[in-house]
C-alpha cells in the first residue's frame, strides 16, 4: 500500500506550489490513474514516490514505511519505471536492457538469462527473435514492450508509469493499453500511473486521481467519478459523452433480462461491454440481443432500455 499524507511540492523558493496538500491511499495490487491538465502536479506527485523528487512537506509511505528514510537506490531498485520514451539504452541489446536491474542486484547468469526469456515473453516478443537487436531495430510499440519488461525484471511490487503510451500510435496503443493491464492483472503489482487520456485513465485504472493545481478534486472509481463527478471542472473535464464513456465499465450479464424463447440473430458474451453490445444492436438495428455463455447457449437479453437504464 502506498499512503501519500499531506504531501506538498513548492518548487522555486514556495513561488509555485506544484502539489497542494495531497493525500491519496493506493492498496496493494490495484492501479491508480492521475490525471488532470498540464501542469497539474500529476508527474511531480508520481515521482516524489521513488524519490526523484522531495516533498517540501507531508510524507509518502510504502506498507508503512516512509519513502525518505529509505536509501534511493535500493528504492528505485524495488520499484519498476516506465516513461513514454522508454529510454532504452541504445547502444545494449534488448537482452543487457531487459537484465538492468538484475544485473545491478547481482543475479546470476542463469537465472538473469531465464528471466529475460520469460519477460520477453510476457510482453509479446520472441526472445528468440529479440534478443540481440538492439532498440533501433525495433518499432516504437516493440519497444514499449522492452520497457515495460525491463521495469518487470526484478519483480518489484511496484510499479510507476508515466505516460506510457503517450507516444505510440493510437491503434496499437490500445492493443498494449489491453496487453500491459492483463500482465499487470496477472502479477498483481500496484502501479500508479500518469496519463492525458481519459479513455486509457478509464480503462487502466482500478481508481482516478483528477487534479488540478496541484490539488486532487475527485478520487473515486472510474464508475463512481463518470456517475457522479464531484464539481464542475471534473464534469466538464469528463465531456459530455461520460455517460456513454461509463458503458464500456459495465458487463453484459450483470443488467441482462432472462433470455426470449426465439433467437434475436445476433449475441454477445456475458462480459461484453453495454458500450458494445449498444453498437451490435444499434448496428443490426434491433430492438434487442441474445447474451451467450461460452458454448453459445443462450443465457439472457439485453435491449435498448436496459442499457440505457443501467447508466442511469
Ligand atoms: N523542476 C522543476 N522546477 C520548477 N518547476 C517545476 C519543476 N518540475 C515541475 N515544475 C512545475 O510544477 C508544476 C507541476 O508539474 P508536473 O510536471 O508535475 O505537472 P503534470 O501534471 O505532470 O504536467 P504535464 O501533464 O504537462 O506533464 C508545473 O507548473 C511545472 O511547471
Amino acid at each position: 500500500m502506498i499512503t501519500i499524507e499531506h504531501v506538498s511540492k513548492n518548487y522555486d523558493d514556495g513561488a509555485h506550489l506544484a502539489v497542494d496538500n495531497l493525500s491519496l491511499t493506493i492498496e496493494t495490487g490495484t492501479t491508480v490513474a492521475l490525471i488532470g491538465p498540464s501542469g497539474c502536479g500529476k508527474t511531480t506527485t508520481m515521482r516524489m514516490i521513488n524519490r526523484l523528487e522531495t516533498p517540501t512537506s507531508g510524507r509518502i509511505l510504502i506498507n508503512g514505511q516512509d519513502v525518505s528514510k529509505t536509501d534511493p537506490k535500493e528504492l528505485r531498485r524495488s520499484i519498476g519505471y516506465v516513461i513514454q520514451q522508454v529510454g532504452l539504452f541504445p547502444h545494449m541489446t534488448i537482452a543487457r536492457n531487459v537484465a538492468t536491474v538484475p544485473r545491478l542486484l547481482g543475479w546470476e547468469k542463469a537465472k538473469t538469462n531465464a528471466r529475460i526469456d520469460e519477460l520477453l515473453d510476457l510482453v509479446g516478443l520472441d526472445p528468440a527473435v529479440m534478443r540481440d537487436r538492439l532498440p533501433h531495430e525495433l518499432s516504437g510499440g516493440q519497444r514499449q514492450r522492452v520497457g515495460f519488461a525491463r521495469a518487470l525484471a526484478a519483480e518489484p511490487r511496484i510499479m510507476l508509469m508515466d505516460e506510457p503510451f503517450g507516444a505510440i500510435d493510437p491503434i496499437t496503443r490500445v492493443r498494449l493499453q489491453d496487453e500491459f493491464r492483463a500482465i499487470l492483472k496477472k502479477v498483481s503489482k500496484t502501479v500508479v500511473m500518469v496519463t492525458h487520456d481519459l479513455d486509457e485513465a478509464i480503462k487502466m485504472g482500478d481508481r482516478i486521481a483528477i487534479m488540478r493545481d496541484g490539488k486532487l478534486l475527485q478520487y473515486d472509481t472510474p464508475a463512481e467519478i463518470l456517475a457522479r463527478p464531484a464539481n464542475d471542472f471534473v464534469r466538464d473535464f469528463l465531456g459530455q459523452d461520460r455517460h456513454i464513456k461509463r458503458l464500456s465499465l459495465i458487463e453484459a450479464h450483470t443488467v441482462m433480462s432472462a433470455p426470449r424463447p426465439e433467437a434475436t440473430g445476433a449475441s454477445v458474451a456475458g462480459d461484453t461491454s453495454l458500450h458494445t453490445a449498444l453498437a451490435i444492436i444499434l448496428g443490426n438495428n434491433l430492438p434487442g440481443i441474445d447474451v451467450v455463455d461460452t458454448t453459445g447457449a443462450r443465457v439472457g437479453y439485453l435491449d435498448r432500455d436496459l442499457v440505457f437504464a443501467a447508466q442511469e
